[in-house]
């Protein structure tokens, strides 16, 4: 097989915020990206979510990445029906687009889907323990489905003593291509985690992980009044930052470190409480705080990088956030912010896209990470392929 073949990959990524299973398509040489396609979405039933929640906790006293005890074994069960579910759904929704695009070169047709990127349900994250677990079982997709699967993604760099995130840059590095914007160009994810790819010229792209993303706001708001998120920044738009808390929580070893390091999503949830004074701060003071962290965090990685960048795209559900992005826009000045939609690509499905093109990425064993984005003691592939 020539390894420049253009294939066809379906991703499929659930992220921190346990919310669903995101899917994607993509045609790609695992270069460059020839076509985006259609999304789709299976969201998370409560009972799933639940089930979820118990995983994460049974999680937490992981030694063994393949052990399943307590809630882990029916999380897995689940992570890996609702991924399957969702590329039936897709399937379904897109058959006649399929016709279309798998005739495009004449007959016989390419098969319209040659691989799906899964990357599963992350239940821990330490990679210093040389520990990453994902939830979800390749092989029994791969036989659901008839298609080949590429699955845990992250295990080879963690062996290897790698971060195992994130994963996401070398997807930036195709994507920033073909976008005409000044360099140094950093494409931001704004998940439940936050993470950072900057782009400068030729040199291997530079990443990590930069701070909390959403999840501290999530939390926070949920406590307060049951909300799953600050839906739109206004509880955050309308409260004063508390810039000394602020100061105190960008004190924390994580943020002098330079790249590439990679963070566990509740990694400042016990510091936001002691030094965020939230306890004492109302519903938007503590929402106004606590975005404002997120973007001061993002800021303070710039220090760490070789030159600051002169353009960020802005990814990831944060990007839905106008408070937030209009205080990364100002501690960002003079570099320009805009959101992945302006550059013509999608803040909520680039991870599922990612893992499509990290999928074919992986069947030609071409290196899914670097010393400069996960800390690789040379470029790594990754994935474990599992064929019906
Ligand atoms: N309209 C909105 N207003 C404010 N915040 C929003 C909005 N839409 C999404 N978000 C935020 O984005 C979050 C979801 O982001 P995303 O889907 O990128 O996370 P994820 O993929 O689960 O996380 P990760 O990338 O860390 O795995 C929500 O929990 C919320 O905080
Ligand atoms: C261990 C893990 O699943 N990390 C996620 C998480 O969500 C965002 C951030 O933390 C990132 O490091 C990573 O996901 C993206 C897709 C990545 O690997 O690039």
């Amino acid at each position: 097989m020539p390894d420049d073949m253009v294939r066809g990959a379906l991703g499929l990524m659930s992220g921190t915020s346990l919310d669903g299973v995101d899917v994607a398509y993509l045609m790609t040489d695992g270069k460059r990206v020839r076509a985006f396609g259609p999304t789709g979405y299976r969201p998370f039933a409560a009972a799933e979510r639940k089930i979820l929640r118990a995983a994460l906790d049974d999680a937490n006293d992981l030694v063994d990445r393949t052990a399943r005890p307590g809630a882990l074994a029916e999380a897995e069960a689940i992570v890996t029906r609702a991924s399957a579910e969702a590329v039936e759904a897709w399937q379904i929704a897109n058959r006649a687009w399929l016709a279309v695009e798998g005739g495009r070169s004449g007959a016989p047709a390419p098969p319209p889907v040659d691989v799906v990127g899964f990357h599963g349900q992350t239940v821990l994250h330490r990679p210093e323990a040389r520990l990453t677990v994902q939830l979800g079982d390749g092989r029994a997709l791969a036989e659901r489905l008839g298609l080949p699967v590429v699955y845990d993604f992250r295990a080879a760099d963690v062996a290897a003593g790698g971060q195992g995130a994130p994963l996401v840059p070398v997807f930036h590095r195709a994507l920033a291509r073909d976008v005409d914007r000044p360099q140094p160009l950093a494409i931001l994810n704004l998940g439940g985690v936050a993470n950072v790819t900057a782009i400068d010229g030729d040199a291997d792209p530079v990443a990590c992980d930069v701070g909390p993303g959403n999840a501290l706001i999530d939390d926070f708001v949920t406590d307060r009044t049951g909300a799953a998120m600050d839906a739109g920044g206004k509880l955050a738009a309308a409260g004063r930052v508390d810039e000394d808390a602020v100061r105190r929580l960008l004190g924390m070893h994580f943020f002098t470190l330079p790249p590439p390091k990679s963070l566990d999503r509740n990694a400042f949830k016990v510091a936001a409480k002691v030094h965020g004074g939230l306890a004492r701060a109302s519903l938007e003071d503590g929402a106004a705080t606590l975005t404002a962290f997120t973007a001061a965090a993002v800021a303070r990685v710039v220090p760490h990088l070789k030159r600051p960048p002169k353009s960020w795209i802005v990814a990831g559900g944060g990007a839905h956030n106008p408070t937030l992005l209009r205080m990364l826009a100002e501690r960002l000045a003079p570099a320009r912010v805009e959101t992945a939609e302006r550059a013509g690509w999608s803040s909520d499905h680039m991870e599922a896209q990612a893992f499509a093109f990290l999928a074919v990425r992986a069947l030609d064993r071409l290196p899914l990470s670097y010393p400069s984005t996960t800390g690789v003691p040379v470029p790594m592939t990754g994935g474990v392929v599992a064929r019906p």
